[in-house]
C-alpha cells in the first residue's frame, strides 16, 4: 500500500538555518508534533484535525500559515514538484515533527529521483530514514510534552543545531552532548525567535567553543 503523509506546507525557498544554509531547497512540512516548545514557530502544524484536511491544490495556494492540511503519497508530491517547476535539487522534510512516520519511502523515492535529502527532528522520535539523508537534530531538553532525547538520534545527527536563548540552554546543550558522548559532530547555535540577547548570547558561546552560528536567514530577509 502507498504510504501518504500529512503536509501542512510544500514550497520552494533557500535553505535559512544550519550547514546547508543558501540551499535552493524544497520544504516539505509534516502535520503534528506532541513535544511542546513554548517558543515554537511552528505551532500550527502541531494538532492533527481530520477536519481540517484540504487538496493539493489548496495545499499549493495557501497564502499564510494554518492548521489545515493534505494527505499526499511521495509521488503526489513529486507531480506537484514537476507542476510547480520547482528547480531546486534539496529536499528539507520538517514540521511538525517528521519523525513521528517512517520517512525511509519518501527520501528513498526523492533520492532515486536524483534530489538530496535533509530531515529537521527534535531527537525525540527514533529517525527512520535513507542512509544518505543529512539529519539535523535539534534537541528539545524538558519541553512541555514530557519527551526525552534519544540517543540513537544523537548519534546519526550529522549535525546538532540547538536553539538557544538562556545559559541554561547553553548548559542543557553542553550536559546532552557529554552525556551521548558526542565530539566530533558540527554543533551550531541558533538564537530563538532572532531576540538581541539570544544572538548575542549565541555568538558569544560560539566562539568561545569553537560552535557555529546559525540565523535563521530567511526571517532577516523575509522569506519562506
Ligand atoms: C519548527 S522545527 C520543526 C522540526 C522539528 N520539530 C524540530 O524541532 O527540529 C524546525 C527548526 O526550527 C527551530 N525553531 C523553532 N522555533 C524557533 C524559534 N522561535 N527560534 C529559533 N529556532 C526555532 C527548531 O529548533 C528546529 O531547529
Ligand atoms: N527558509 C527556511 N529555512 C528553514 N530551515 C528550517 C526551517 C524549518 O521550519 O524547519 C525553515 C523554514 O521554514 N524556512
Ligand atoms: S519539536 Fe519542533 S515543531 Fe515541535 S514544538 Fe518543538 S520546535 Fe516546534
Ligand atoms: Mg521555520
Amino acid at each position: 500500500m502507498t504510504v501518504k503523509y500529512k503536509i501542512n506546507e510544500l514550497f520552494q525557498t533557500i535553505q535559512g538555518e544550519g550547514a546547508f544554509t543558501g540551499q535552493p531547497s524544497i520544504f516539505i512540512r509534516l502535520q503534528g508534533c506532541p513535544v511542546g516548545c513554548s517558543w515554537c514557530d511552528t505551532k500550527h502544524t502541531w494538532e492533527i484535525d481530520p477536519s481540517l484536511v484540504i487538496s493539493s491544490t489548496d495545499l499549493l495556494n495557501k497564502k499564510q500559515e494554518s492548521e489545515h492540511w493534505s494527505q499526499l503519497s511521495a509521488d503526489d508530491m513529486v507531480k506537484l514538484f514537476k507542476l510547480q517547476n520547482y528547480s531546486a535539487r534539496h529536499i528539507v522534510i520538517t514540521g511538525g515533527e517528521p519523525c513521528m512516520v517512517d520517512l525511509t519511502p519518501l527520501c528513498d523515492t526523492f533520492e532515486s529521483l536524483g534530489y538530496s535529502c535533509q530531515i529537521e527532528t527534535s531527537g525525540t522520535f527514533e529517525i527512520k530514514t535513507s542512509k544518505n539523508c543529512w539529519v539535523t537534530v535539534s534537541p528539545k531538553v524538558n519541553m512541555k510534552g514530557g519527551y526525552a532525547i534519544l540517543n540513537s538520534a544523537m548519534q546519526r545527527a550529522n549535525e546538532i543545531k540547538h536553539p538557544v536563548a538562556t545559559e541554561q540552554h547553553v548548559d542543557d546543550l553542553k550536559a546532552l552532548l557529554s552525556e551521548h558522548n558526542i565530539t566530533d559532530k558540527p554543533i551550531y547555535l541558533q538564537p530563538i525567535s532572532q531576540k538581541q540577547r539570544a544572538t548575542e548570547l549565541a555568538i558569544q558561546t560560539c566562539i568561545e567553543n569553537n560552535w557555529r552560528l546559525s540565523i535563521q536567514v530567511h526571517k532577516y530577509i523575509g522569506i519562506e
